[in-house]
């Protein structure tokens, strides 16, 4: 019984969106779907019956911060990520590379693996793609990432060419040594900016055969006319009956360019830690919490969001909260922004099953910036 299944539920009228359901050993999820990154093993200052409440459905893990601490066997004799941090659903934990290149300060790459130091006290490491599965299969999540080389962007042609031949060297060696037949293995394409490097490292990956697919190597500094091109001739080259995940993907707009392109599965950082710095999504655009302008505001947020947040606080409320440093502040902040990407994409389901991705698309565009 493979560890997980995907079914296209129904496919947009005029646009390559689709409504999928995702089955994993902790749960369906429906998709298109926006995953909230819980790095250290907590989606920061929501519980996780919060997270419940606010819709959502999987969240990440980061593997290269839980190697580092606690310890991914730590968390493994412990019962795994789910009975560690509470969480009941599905998991999905990325394979460290991405974090060793954007964290660790010194990092030698080689055929067998990484050698980094840890950004906590500089101690010497080294993650091979036979490391990263064991990392990974013992913080128990549903869904691990093949150990992967993100190129820095921007990267001269031949070293982009290079990377991806490792990255699927790599791969072929993650699939190779991953035991748990209740974890899916995903495979994640590189190969920059470059459409033929893009096609190779895709057709290489399903050669090799995963349980679905991701989009690495973007939201690096990229342009996103350039993030968006990438997405458009990348999704119709994977297979049609799988998922496809893009990584650490995006703004609200890039999610309806992600879904609108084809993908089905998105994560990012920004409403989580926008949110921490006041910086909170609405229909009508982006509100910058601490301004002046909201210090006698006792409107919502945002009058269409119909969150707790939005139903029981004022703007003139959350500011205070923000420029007195309340912890309150961090909570509402996040609970609205998260509720605000999960319902984007629950409208966005609904759109796509009416067969009006394509309007919904339009209206999402016009509404916005009109604050
Ligand atoms: N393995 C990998 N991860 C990436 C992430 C982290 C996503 C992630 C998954 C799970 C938890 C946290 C983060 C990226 N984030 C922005 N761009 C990204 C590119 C890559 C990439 O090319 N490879
Ligand atoms: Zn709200």
């Amino acid at each position: 019984m493979p560890a997980i299944d995907f079914k296209v539920i129904k496919q947009d009228g005029t646009t390559a969106a689709r409504l999928g359901s995702l089955t994993t050993p902790h749960g369906t999820i429906a998709t298109p779907i926006f995953m909230p990154v819980g790095t250290q093993a907590t989606v920061k200052a929501m519980t996780p019956e919060e997270l419940r409440e606010v819709g959502a459905q999987i969240i990440l893990a980061n593997t290269y911060h839980l190697y580092i601490r606690p310890g991914h066997e730590l968390v493994g004799r412990l019962g795994g990520l789910h009975e560690f941090m509470h969480w009941p659903g599905p998991i999905l934990t990325d394979s460290g590379g991405f974090q060793v290149f954007s964290l660790g300060e010194l990092r030698k790459i080689t055929e067998d693996g990484v050698r980094f130091q840890s950004h906590l006290d500089g101690s010497y490491h080294f993650i091979s793609p036979e490391n990263a599965m064991a990392i990974q299969e013992a913080l128990g999540g549903d869904i691990i990432m093949c150990f992967d080389e993100c190129p820095p962007y921007p990267s001269e042609y031949a070293y982009v060419e290079k990377s991806l031949g490792l990255t699927t060297r790599w791969a072929r060696r993650c699939k190779e040594s991953h035991a748990r037949t209740d974890q899916a293995l995903f495979g994640i394409v590189q190969g920059g900016m470059h459409r033929e490097l893009r096609e190779r490292s895709a057709a290489e990956l399903m050669e090799i055969g995963f349980d679905g697919y991701a989009l690495g190597g973007l939201s690096v500094g990229e342009e996103k006319e350039l993030m968006y091109e990438v997405m458009g001739y990348c999704a119709p080259v994977l297979p049609v009956d799988q998922p496809r995940y893009v990584m650490g993907i995006g703004a609200p707009e890039d999610l309806i360019e992600g879904i609108h392109a084809g993908f089905d599965m998105f994560d990012c950082v920004m409403p989580t830690r926008n949110a921490r710095n006041g910086m909170l999504f609405t229909s009508f655009g982006r509100v910058n919490i601490k301004g002046a302008a909201y210090a006698e505001d006792r409107s919502p947020l945002d009058p269409e969001c119909g969150c707790y947040v939005c139903k029981n606080y004022s703007r003139a409320y959350l500011r205070h909260l923000y420029r007195s440093g309340e912890i309150l502040a961090s909570r509402l902040n996040t609970w609205h922004n998260l509720h605000y990407y999960l319902n984007l994409m629950t409208q966005a389901r609904e759109a796509i099953g009416a067969g009006r991705f394509g309007e919904f698309r339009k209206e999402f565009y016009a509404k916005r910036f009109s604050l």
